[in-house]
């Protein structure tokens, strides 16, 4: 399965509107591989949380359209990260934002929807402005040869939540996409629990990752793919924008798995 990872660096110049022309532009050059995914909150910005509400667009909004747009132009499964939702009404929090990703068929129908079920920010931020997603999202995306690859659904502070990862497994997932705007600050920890997610649950994990520095937090970089035996295949030795293209062997995830069954072992 040939995979583009899409790690955008961008600061406060650049405009809403602009950033998703040159994000439309990128996934574009995208051509020719199976599935494209790009990062966490890309468009309103990751930690510019005053900007949020004014940047909400409705689930089909304008935003949602331009990405349908580019994946069917480019013609790839497109994971695009995610943007601000505005819910239809408030929700039991009394909030009507989410963080919600969307992914796209390549001929831009919607396959999927995930609203980020871990919230971060410790009362101000996701937390404060965004209601928490409730389900657990696994599809299964078109693996380049015919077949598929079930893949489970997450965002960024959701990588510190084990039991997450653990449900999609139970719901077949042999890979995890999770997009992120991971700050610089404690980037280490991305990288490690990205490993270790793909390691204990015997997945590739596919992690697009936020560079460049906005309201001035320096963003980590360091996208990764890793195999279902913790092998890194793929990594962004820096936090600036960078595209990880690489060929993902889907076959060696069973033949890891029947090798070393660890799974198997399990006491529930
Ligand atoms: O958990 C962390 O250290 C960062 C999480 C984060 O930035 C996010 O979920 O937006």
């Amino acid at each position: 399965m040939r995979i583009a990872v899409v790690q955008l660096a961008y600061g406060d110049e650049e405009s809403f509107d602009a950033r998703v022309d040159r994000v439309a532009g990128l996934v574009a050059e995208q051509s020719g591989h199976d599935l494209v995914v790009l990062p966490e909150l890309w468009a309103p910005t990751g930690f510019g949380y005053r900007r949020w509400a004014d940047e909400a667009q409705p689930h089909d909004g304008p935003w949602a359209a331009a990405m349908a747009d580019a994946a069917r132009s480019a013609g790839v499964t497109l994971h695009a990260g995610s943007f601000v939702e505005r819910l239809p009404e408030p929700g039991p929090d009394g909030n009507d934002l989410a963080n919600t990703s969307l992914v796209l068929g390549a001929d831009g129908a919607l396959l999927a929807t995930y609203r980020k079920v871990h919230r971060f920010g410790f009362g101000s931020g996701e937390p404060k402005l965004m209601e928490a997603g409730t389900d657990v999202v696994v599809l299964d995306l078109p693996d380049g040869a015919g077949g598929t690859v079930r893949t489970g659904i997450s965002a960024c502070y959701d990588l510190r939540f084990p039991e997450l990862y653990r449900r999609q497994l139970e719901d077949g997932a042999r890979m995890f996409v999770v997009v992120s705007a991971w700050p610089l600050a404690r980037v280490g920890h991305w990288s490690l629990l990205g490993r270790a997610r793909a390691v204990e649950n015997q997945c590739v994990l596919v992690g697009a990752n936020t560079g460049g520095t906005h309201a001035r937090t320096p963003m980590g970089g360091h996208s990764q793919v890793v195999a279902a035996s913790g092998q890194v295949l793929a990594e962004a030795p820096h936090p600036d924008g960078a595209v990880l293209s690489l060929d993902v062997d889907l076959a060696a995830t069973d033949v890891y798995r029947a090798d070393f069954p660890v799974l198997a072992d399990r006491r529930l």
